[in-house]
């Protein structure tokens, strides 16, 4: 990963480029308990984005218009799961501000190799 694509992530930016293409590939949403989801970047955010957000899913006949957030489910070595969650900031802040116990997410199976691309030293031994 390039250095600009790292700050990004930092800044709550897009998933790089070789995930978001496998994303695009998996149709299946997924509602997933917010409590089992790690965010290990902290969020930049725009208020008056998530206040829009919170209104636009709160509405059923707007729900739809917020897609779901892209998550990586990580095996550990020893069959443990782990769902990281990187991008969907404002998304997520307005699940989480709504008090919603679940999140819609697009997931896709990852490896601790591809966890390493965000995390690099920082990567934790997951079990
Ligand atoms: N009221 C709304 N305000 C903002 N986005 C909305 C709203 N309703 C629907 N959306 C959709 O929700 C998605 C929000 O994605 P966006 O990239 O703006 O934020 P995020 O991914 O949650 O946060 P970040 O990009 O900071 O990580 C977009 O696809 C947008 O079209």
């Amino acid at each position: 990963m390039s250095g600009s694509e790292k700050a990004d992530l930092k800044t709550c930016g897009k998933l790089p480029e070789h995930l978001s293409v496998q994303a695009a590939h998996i149709h299946e949403i997924h509602n997933v308990p917010m409590r089992v989801l790690i965010r290990p970047f902290p969020s930049v955010l725009d208020e008056k984005k998530v206040k829009s957000l919170m209104e636009t899913i709160e509405n059923p006949e707007t729900v739809e218009r917020v897609p779901p957030i892209d998550i990586l489910w990580i095996t550990g070595r020893e069959g443990g799961d782990y769902y990281y969650s990187f991008g969907g900031c404002h998304r997520y802040e307005a699940y989480k501000r709504l008090n919603r116990e679940f999140i819609p997410c697009k997931v896709f199976k990852s490896t601790t190799t591809d966890l390493q691309s965000y995390l690099g030293g920082s990567t934790p031994d997951l079990l």
